[in-house]
């Protein structure tokens, strides 16, 4: 089947219109995965509605996903990872035949197939660059997901960025490196601006020379296939000012503090997989 026409045939309906559904509804709808009116967006938040309203106004609203305008094939749960047995157990019957598919973190396959009572699910960590088009998804996939289901959601997250399929094992690694990732780099970008307005600069051209800066190293790496260590190198030269601002860095401990991130992050996600053990319980 083509891709144009995979996509075609599907409705979806996003449970929780927060941060994470904002981003990849925002950004299939950019990359025309899928049209407004086939998407259904599930919010009990008047506040979040409000926005929904305002920003894709051509998008079916409703607060409940027992209602009947909430009832598509292929259903994504982006509500904290302690409401997921909330809303799975909302309905009997109401996930038979359906593709469930869940971002929730530290959620794994089969707690989900336990509270949805299938098979047919696919865990996702996606990150909030989605919504640029420039996300960096993980999933895995529950015994009863078919070829085509897999080619849907392949297609889809490839729409919004990068997609890889995992195991189930990795997936909370993958949570501390790219799900919680969009958040360190901003930390990042945040703090090279700062010591450019300390050296000087006004706030807004050190915030774009910042985060250029970023977007720019992030292509070159990719595109160049080159090692960083490589690249950073090529920055430095003998007795210079990149070599200066090197050793700040080593002193300060970036690197050590990086990694550090990357793994409390995932023990973080390890801990709500064990907290979520039991319905209706766990981390928000
Ligand atoms: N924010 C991020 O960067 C990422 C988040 N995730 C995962 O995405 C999920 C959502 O996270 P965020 O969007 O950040 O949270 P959020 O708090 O911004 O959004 C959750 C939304 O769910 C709604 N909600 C609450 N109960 C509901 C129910 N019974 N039915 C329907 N909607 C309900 C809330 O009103 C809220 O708008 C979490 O499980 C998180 O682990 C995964 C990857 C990245
Ligand atoms: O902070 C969180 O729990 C979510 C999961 C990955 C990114 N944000």
């Amino acid at each position: 089947m083509k891709e144009e026409d995979l996509m075609s045939k599907k409705r979806l309906t996003v449970i929780g219109g927060g941060q994470m559904g904002r981003a990849l509804v925002g950004g299939m709808v950019a990359a025309n995965v899928l049209s407004p009116a086939e998407i259904c967006v599930v919010e009990p938040s008047a506040e979040s509605r409000l926005w929904w309203q305002t920003q894709h106004g051509d998008i079916d609203l409703v607060v409940d996903s027992t209602d009947p305008a909430a009832d598509s094939q292929i259903v994504l749960i982006a509500v904290k990872p302690n409401v997921v047995p909330v809303v799975a157990s909302q309905k009997d019957g109401m996930w038979s035949g359906k593709l469930v598919i869940s971002i929730a973190a530290g959620v794994n396959l089969s707690k989900l197939a336990d509270w949805f009572g299938h098979q047919r699910v696919v865990r996702v960590m996606p990150n909030t660059p989605c919504l640029v088009g420039q996300g960096a998804c993980a999933y895995c996939c529950g015994n009863d997901v078919g070829d085509e289901d897999k080619q849907w959601i392949s297609a889809a997250l490839s729409a919004v960025g990068l997609a890889v399929e995992v195991n189930d094992s990795q997936m909370d690694a993958v949570t501390g490196l790219s799900g919680s990732g969009p958040a360190y780099i901003c930390l990042v970008i945040e703090a090279m601006a700062d010591g450019g307005v300390l050296a000087g600069l006004p706030r807004h051209l050190a915030m774009q020379l910042a985060s250029q800066t970023v977007l720019g190293t992030a292509k070159m790496v990719q595109e160049t296939g080159r090692h960083p260590g490589e690249l950073k190198d090529a920055v430095a030269s003998p007795g210079g000012t990149t070599i200066a601002g090197l050793q700040a860095l080593e002193n300060k401990g970036l690197r050590s503090a990086m990694i550090a991130a990357v793994e409390a992050s995932m023990k973080r996600s390890q801990q709500l997989d064990s907290l979520s053990s039991h319905k209706g319980q766990g981390a928000g």
